[in-house]
């Protein structure tokens, strides 16, 4: 039988597979088929998901992460999906902090205090970052460098912030009335399909600052749609919220980023365009599933064995104590 986890990080929900519990380890293509079918909100597994993280073995960290959206598409980086990933990692070898491959960069991550009773708490690296053009990409914007910018090809009013992650990020600081709003989705659903700016997409998140070292973040993301959170998109807000808004955010200094899925803690460091982001935050596994390996690879979960864990229950009589619950309302 093959084992899969439903996983979350500030209910962004992913099925976590570890590829070296297979007897036969599944292809590229097998996985993208099986994302797409297991993740679907209609028809997928428990309700579907934003994507899946494969884990497998790395020659130099605990383990490799792949993220691949719901739609399929590869992505180079997934915050919350690596608070998970820790979190699996941490428990089948005992380790509290190591490293872990991504596409790009082998992070850190580390196991920290619990968020509540029945919430464990993840610390992971993100990094690395840049604001070049080409490395999210971007173009046709007239500029290389996209820091605190009008864009009035996109928007008339806002100030937008682009940076990798090293996945692509675009983020603006807005009122409420934009958050909540139709604006972001309306730019996210323009940004992701064919269009002369961002050629391969890109994660767009809107910010209310909230207070001092405080944040309310909403992103529609690239490959997904609007999700409950985007771990990287919110690690990147944090950086363009030091970097645009001195008064309010600082280097080095814990940020609150709460989200329509709970909330995390974020706190910017570097210097000079070297910067590092640590994204603090839940890793939640609410499933246990087991289904024979042959089914699987077909992506067929008509004879899954799925158990749930306690944990969501856990997870949201936590969430329900948070401030600025419903300011936008959980998908
Ligand atoms: N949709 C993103 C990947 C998932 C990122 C997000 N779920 C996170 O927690 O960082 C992309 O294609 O770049």
């Amino acid at each position: 039988m093959a084992e899969l986890r439903r996983v979350h990080g500030s209910e962004n929900t992913f099925f976590l597979l570890d590829q070296t519990t297979l007897r036969q380890k599944l292809d590229q293509a097998t996985l993208v088929a099986l994302t797409q079918k297991i993740t679907d909100r209609r028809f997928g597994l428990l309700g579907g998901a934003d994507g899946m993280l494969i884990v497998d073995d790395a020659p130099q960290a605990t383990g490799a992460m792949t993220v691949i959206n719901a739609d399929g598409s590869l992505a180079k980086m997934c915050g919350n999906g690596l608070r998970t990933v820790a979190r699996y990692l941490s428990e089948k070898t005992g380790q509290q902090a190591f490293a872990v491959q991504t596409a790009e960069a082998k992070l850190r991550v580390r196991h920290v205090a619990d968020f509540a009773a029945g919430v464990p708490g993840y610390s992971v690296e993100i990094s690395p970052v840049s604001f070049a053009a080409a490395a999210l990409p971007f173009a046709s914007l007239n500029t290389q460098r996209i820091v605190d910018q009008v864009l009035p090809a996109l928007d008339p009013a806002l100030h937008f912030t682009a940076v990798a992650v090293p996945n692509p990020h675009l983020i603006a600081f807005v009122g409420e009335a934009d958050l909540a709003g139709e604006k972001l989705g309306a730019l996210g659903r323009r940004l992701n399909a064919p269009n002369p700016y961002f050629p391969e997409g890109v994660n767009v998140t809107f910010a209310a600052i909230e207070g001092p070292h405080t944040l309310f973040a909403r992103t529609f993301e690239r490959g997904v749609g609007f999700t409950n959170a985007c771990g990287t998109g919110m690690a990147a807000t944090s950086l363009a919220f030091v970097l645009t808004h001195p008064e309010a955010a600082a280097l080095d200094q814990v940020n609150t980023v709460y989200n329509p899925g709970g909330v995390v803690k974020t706190n910017v460091h570097g210097s000079g365009d070297d910067y590092w982001i640590e994204l603090i935050g839940n890793a939640t596994t609410t499933h246990l599933i087991a289904v024979p390996e042959a089914a699987l690879r077909q992506a067929d979960f008509a004879g899954a064995e799925v158990a749930a864990t306690g944990e969501a229950v856990a997870y949201e009589a936590y969430v329900a104590t948070l401030p600025y619950r419903g300011l936008v309302a959980a998908i």
